[in-house]
């Protein structure tokens, strides 16, 4: 059995600790510095600690805390060689990281659907140990990419999910303006949300092929489509994503400036 560590049990950290006790196939071991952070996902793991050096121990770390503290937590934590630290702090290269520990390092950029096993996750390293990579799919779909696309990856798919939540968000708002019941609106908007997407990932066709699926000849859709193509929403949504790979980039050199 693998012994997984998360350091960090805040809002990503704890998304992951859930979605690895939805299989229990690991012993988790959950570290932060706030009693209440750790009591909330107390009984999703195989124990609770405030103390780095019982963290440090796993086969595998995650170190789950904000950027700016991330090396410094890494220096401390002094793995060996045969652990891997996998940092899932936005900004901070394999460089910084490697300056300050002997364990194989493995970059993740995670999202918080992690907690209900669909998390989106784009990791980079010299060397991705298989167990690593069986650990992430207990959480979700993993891509690896090169760690220079990190900053983009950040912005799509560890900031993807607030972007989305906003983009549901108007279409609910929408069905509640035009009468519908907002717990109702909610539950139709996520759930089209949801089944687009497993469209997406199912299906071989093209995403303009399935609009044109969706189009009846004549029909409703095309009339929303025609508003959606003469707006600016997909230049609005493209800045949006770039906002966030040059904050992520931001980030990196404050880091590296340190
Ligand atoms: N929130 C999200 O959706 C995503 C966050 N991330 C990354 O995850 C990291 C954490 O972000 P959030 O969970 O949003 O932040 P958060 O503020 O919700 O959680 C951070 C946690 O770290 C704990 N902590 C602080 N110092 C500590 C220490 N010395 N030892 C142990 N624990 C300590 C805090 O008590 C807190 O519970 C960041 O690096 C962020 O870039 C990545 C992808 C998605
Ligand atoms: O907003 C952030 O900085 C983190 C990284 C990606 C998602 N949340």
């Amino acid at each position: 059995m693998v012994h997984v560590s998360v350091i960090g049990c805040g809002n990503m950290g704890s998304a992951l600790v859930r979605g690895l006790a939805r299989n229990g196939t690991h012993t988790v071991t959950a570290c932060d510095v706030d009693p209440q952070a750790l009591e909330a996902v107390s009984e999703l793991c195989s124990n609770t600690t405030t103390d780095l050096e019982t963290a440090a121990e796993a086969d595998i770390v995650f170190s789950v805390v904000k950027p700016d503290i991330t090396a410094s937590i890494v220096e401390d934590l002094d793995l060996s060689a045969e652990q891997t630290l996998v940092s899932i702090a936005a900004g901070v290269s394999t460089d910084v990281l490697e300056a300050r520990t002997d364990a194989t390092v493995v970059r993740l950029m995670p999202n918080l659907a992690a907690e209900s096993g669909n998390m989106a996750g784009a990791i980079s390293g010299e060397t991705i140990d298989d167990d690593v990579v069986a650990v992430l799919e207990e959480v979700g779909i993993v891509v690896e990419i090169d760690e220079d696309q990190m900053d983009i990856a950040t912005a799509v798919n560890g900031s993807g999910p607030a972007f989305v939540f906003y983009l549901l968000n108007a279409v609910k708002q929408a069905g509640v303006s035009s009468g519908l019941d907002p717990e109702k609106a909610e539950v139709l908007a996520a759930q089209t949300f949801k089944g687009a997407a497993e469209t997406v990932l199912r299906d071989d066709r093209s995403t303009d092929e399935l609009i044109e699926a969706v189009c009846s000849p004549k029909g409703t859709t095309i009339e929303g489509m025609n508003v959606l193509r003469e707006s600016t929403v997909e230049e609005t949504v493209e800045a949006a994503v770039i906002a966030a790979e040059e904050r992520s980039r931001e980030l990196a050199e404050e880091v590296s400036n340190e």
